[in-house]
């Protein structure tokens, strides 16, 4: 399996922010995407994960490969961290959630409810949803926020597991994950060109 991005543009809240972003990523290989904040590469992901059209270019790669994590957990507050595993089992038709638990060292806390869970916990459960939806391209959106150290590497191992297994993540992260391997896209150079107004940088200063 390839996800193929060509020639892309999006936009956000109306405003265009990245043109003519082009990648390949096959199974097996990650993606990580840098740049400072605000550059767009939460509205790149989310493009990709089919929440928001772009502008122009292509996606290639079919909607229910994707699994996306963005930066809310998704969680179901009263569902305890079990059930909220088996409800996303149920969603995305697959059965298996005791690996997804212990992977992300959430068998002690299994029963408790997810609202009771400290953010660091929530954020693992959050994760933990990806491997229950047996889905192949992973798109996470700054993954590690709230993780201890520790977890850190729980999740690198997973993310490791997962490309070794065929999968594939494309990610926006400043973190180092432990991921050698993984392609670095610096989106700086995609910056979007404002429209022609005649005002040059006046009108740039104000958005
Ligand atoms: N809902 C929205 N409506 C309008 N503009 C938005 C909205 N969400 C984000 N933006 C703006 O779009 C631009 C890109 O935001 P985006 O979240 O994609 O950047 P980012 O590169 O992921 O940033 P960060 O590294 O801070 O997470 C920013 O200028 C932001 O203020």
């Amino acid at each position: 399996m390839v996800l193929n991005v060509r020639d892309l543009a999006c936009a956000r809240g109306g405003l265009p922010l990245l043109e003519g972003v082009s990648f390949s990523v096959t199974s097996g290989a990650a993606l990580v995407l840098r740049g400072p904040n605000g550059c767009g590469k939460t509205t790149l992901l989310r493009t990709i994960a089919g929440l928001q059209p772009a502008l122009s270019g292509e996606i290639d790669c079919p909607p229910d490969a994707i699994a996306y994590a963005a930066h809310a957990d998704g969680i179901k507050a009263t569902l305890t961290v079990a059930e909220n595993l088996r409800f996303w089992a149920a969603i995305y038709g697959t059965c298996e959630t005791s690996t997804a638990l212990e992977r992300m060292n959430l068998c002690a806390l299994a029963e408790r409810a997810a609202q009771n869970l400290s953010a660091g916990q929530k954020r693992r459960l959050g994760l933990a949803r990806l491997m229950v939806t047996g889905r192949p391209v992973w798109v996470l959106d700054e993954p590690t926020v709230s993780l201890d150290v520790a977890s850190v590497a729980l999740f690198g191992d997973v993310v490791r597991a997962h490309l070794a297994g065929g999968g594939m993540a494309v990610m926006a992260t400043h973190i180092d994950l432990g991921l050698p391997e993984a392609e670095i896209l610096d989106l700086t150079p995609f910056k979007a060109r404002l429209p022609e107004t005649g005002s040059g940088d006046f009108d740039e200063a104000f958005l």
